[in-house]
């Protein structure tokens, strides 16, 4: 479904992210681990065509179902963004302009996307919201982000982006602003929309607990390369590469269970 082909990306011509391959099948879940600054978050929004500061994909080719998406119009991303492909972010709510109501934020995002009524986009927002198991979708409509708790609002931001039931999921540090207990909740429901959607998903964490709690595969990257990847059992069991140990070492423990 996804295949990144020897990529690198530079910011303003300096190579940030170098040699970064990864072939994704449909319905896998890919976590990109390793500490702040490696280039997990640059390799998924070159992904997106939203890469900020100049940043640029210098070599290399991005497919997506087999057509390079570095050839891209900004006609084809539009199509592509929300439909094909969604994006989630560390706090969703924090995105959200916070003088504006998760309804008219929901209902304006569905009228960007499709023909609709803004009372038929506002019936779907509450049946996305609901399908995503958030209690009284109405009460939520009505709601500024800011009255709804950070798992709520990510949650909100997991309807809006599963909307069109998108083939990837680009999830970036989805759980770093929560609570264990809510951390928990969170990743499971990640896993669900695979299983219920068939939907691909790529996390990017810098938590090894996360990724090896969720993902199929692991992608361990330090200082813009890929220092160590594989299966999630090769990663957390056989690796031999030290500094994969060393983040294994130090995996935290979610909702009080420690899933590695
Ligand atoms: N807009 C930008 N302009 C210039 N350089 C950038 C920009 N965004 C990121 N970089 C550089 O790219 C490198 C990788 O950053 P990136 O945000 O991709 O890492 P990360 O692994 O996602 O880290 P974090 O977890 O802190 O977000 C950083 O060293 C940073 O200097």
């Amino acid at each position: 479904m996804l295949k990144i082909d020897n990529i690198t990306i530079a910011y303003k011509d300096v190579p940030t992210v170098v040699d970064f391959s990864l072939d994704m099948a449909g319905g896998q879940i890919v976590s990109l681990v390793g500490e702040s600054g490696s280039g997990k978050t640059t390799v998924i929004r070159a992904v997106l065509g939203l890469l900020a500061g100049g940043g640029k994909v210098t070599r290399g080719d991005i497919l997506f179902n087999g057509k390079s998406l570095l050839k891209n119009t900004q006609e084809q991303w539009r199509n592509l963004r929300g439909s094909e492909i969604s994006m989630i972010f560390q706090d969703s709510g924090a995105m959200m302009n916070p003088t504006r109501k998760i309804g008219a934020v929901f209902t304006e995002y569905l009228q960007t996307h499709e023909k609709i009524s803004k009372k038929d986009a506002w019936a779907k927002g509450e049946e996305m919201l609901e399908k995503m198991r958030l209690p009284s979708p109405d009460n939520i409509m009505r709601s500024y982000p800011f009255q709804l708790s950070g798992g709520m609002r990510q949650r909100v931001g997991i309807a809006m982006g599963m909307t069109y039931q998108p083939k990837l999921l680009l999830a970036d540090e989805p759980t770093s602003a929560l609570d264990v207990t809510t951390q928990a909740q969170i990743v499971r429901q990640m896993m669900e929309l695979r299983d219920d959607y068939g939907t691909g998903i790529i996390v990017v964490t810098h938590n090894l607990g996360v990724a090896a709690y969720m993902s199929d595969y692991i992608v361990v990257m330090k200082d813009g390369h890929i220092e160590d990847q594989g299966d999630r059992d090769h990663i957390l069991h056989h690796s031999e590469n030290d500094y994969t140990r060393r983040l294994l070492s130090a995996v935290p423990s979610m909702g009080g269970e420690s899933y590695v």
